[in-house]
């Protein structure tokens, strides 16, 4: 059987590039492959137009370093010596190894990956994390123009993993091509100039991380239903993996939000199979953001607009048409007062209460007595007991 199929793709110097895709796609197969440890049934790898298998193992070695997957080493060395090893391809077989500059390179790769305060400990004394990054360093002592790297922030902390793909970036600054198996697509977005995504052995798609990581592609790729977006920090695309809807409860739910107030409250309710319906909301609120993204039923007004006549009708069918009005944890101001008075229409109102009602943005006014009705109408719950509170109030109100 062939794991890879077909596969045909370009790198250019300089670049940093992300293999994704799922489990058993085919990644660790082309790394291992580009970095001519396996020998393709057919086709070629060319460095440079030079063919890696027409390379000796020491030229080739000084030109692709590799950190595999799995780091494990069966042998007894302390850290300094298994770095020193990435400079084996420069040794002469005649002289002795004393080598000024090998010496150097290996105190560097120590310091940049930042493991040489274990440098004298046995590499069997550090921790998978810690063996990964002496790795990661014996690579850089190798000092190659190219990098291949399988899962370089697996086993790290989220620290680590940041500060590791930040060095590579840097390496990449400074010229060298690196081409890296990542699992996780947001990181790799963020990190990455293009991505390679393999399905199946095959590339699906490659790119910039934005053309890449579609939802048709990653439904194609990963068989998961995904939003993307963009980072509310970074900026870099965002890909959140949502469970199948199907969730298997019925039922028609509207809730008013707004500021984020109900995002998780919408993915909640739409993820357990409910018809969710929510607003109104002005455009360009978070939680509209996330509406669309679960492809939910809105209503929306211009921001800081009163709610008009129309729109109200609009919010009123909606609570009228759902078995459920959730009240999320607004701020009780007069801006929500048109969506407090439709939400009191409804039979069945469940009311989330993260903080208390003093704590909020609490204007007083009408507004504060629609509210403190509507408190007294409905259950009051914790944002985490929604979705068995919205059950309840459909099973006492078929
Ligand atoms: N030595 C081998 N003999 C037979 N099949 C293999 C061998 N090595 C890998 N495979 C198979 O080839 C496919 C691709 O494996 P590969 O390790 O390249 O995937 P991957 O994309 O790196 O996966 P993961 O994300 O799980 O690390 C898998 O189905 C795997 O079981």
């Amino acid at each position: 059987m062939a794991v890879l199929d077909a596969v045909s793709a370009h790198v250019d110097e300089g670049r940093f590039v992300g293999l994704v895709g799922p489990n058993g796609a085919g990644k660790s197969t082309l790394l291992r492959t580009v970095g001519a440890v396996l020998k393709p049934d057919a086709g070629t790898v060319l460095l440079d137009g030079e063919s890696v298998r027409d390379l000796s193992s020491r030229a080739a070695s000084r030109r692709v370093a590799t950190v595999p997957q799995d780091t494990s080493l069966s042998f007894d060395f302390d850290v300094r010596e298994v770095v020193a090893m990435g400079r084996t391809p420069y040794r002469s077989r005649f002289r002795s190894n004393a080598d000024e500059a090998g010496e150097e390179a290996v105190e560097r790769a120590l310091s940049r990956t930042e493991t040489e305060v274990f440098a004298d400990r046995s590499i069997g004394a550090v921790s998978g994390g810690e063996r990964q990054r002496v790795v990661l360093a014996r690579a850089l002592a190798q000092d190659t123009p190219i990098l291949l790297l399988d899962e370089p922030t697996a086993s790290l902390d989220i620290n680590h993993q940041i500060r590791t793909l930040e060095l590579v970036a840097d390496l990449v600054d400074e010229g060298k091509t690196v081409i890296a198996a990542i699992h996780d697509l947001n990181l790799a977005a963020h990190y990455c100039d293009d991505l390679l995504l393999l399905s199946g052995g095959r590339i699906l798609d490659s790119g910039a991380p934005e053309r890449v990581l579609t939802e048709s592609n990653l439904g194609r790729a990963f068989d998961t239903r995904a939003v993307v977006s963009r980072h509310p920090v970074t900026g870099a695309v965002y890909v959140t993996a949502l469970p199948e809807r199907g969730g298997d409860r019925e039922g028609r739910v509207h809730v008013i939000g707004g500021g984020g107030t109900v995002s998780r409250v919408l993915y909640v309710l739409s993820a357990a199979g409910y018809e969710v319906s929510v607003g109104a909301l002005g455009t360009g609120d978070s939680d509209l953001e996330t509406a669309r993204l679960l492809g939910l039923d809105t209503v929306t007004v211009e921001p800081f607009a009163p709610i008009d006549a129309e729109t109200r009708q609009r919010i009123t069918e909606r609570v009228l048409a759902a078995d459920v009005t959730v009240a999320g944890d607004i701020e009780v101001g007069s801006g929500n007062l048109a969506n407090l008075e439709c939400a009191a229409e409804s039979d069945a109102l469940v009311v989330v209460e993260d903080r208390p009602f003093e704590e909020r943005n609490y204007a007083g006014g009408d507004a504060a007595a629609v509210y403190r009705s509507l408190r007294e109408q409905g259950a009051v719950v914790a944002g985490s007991a929604v979705l068995s509170a919205v059950a309840r109030a459909i099973d006492s109100n078929p």
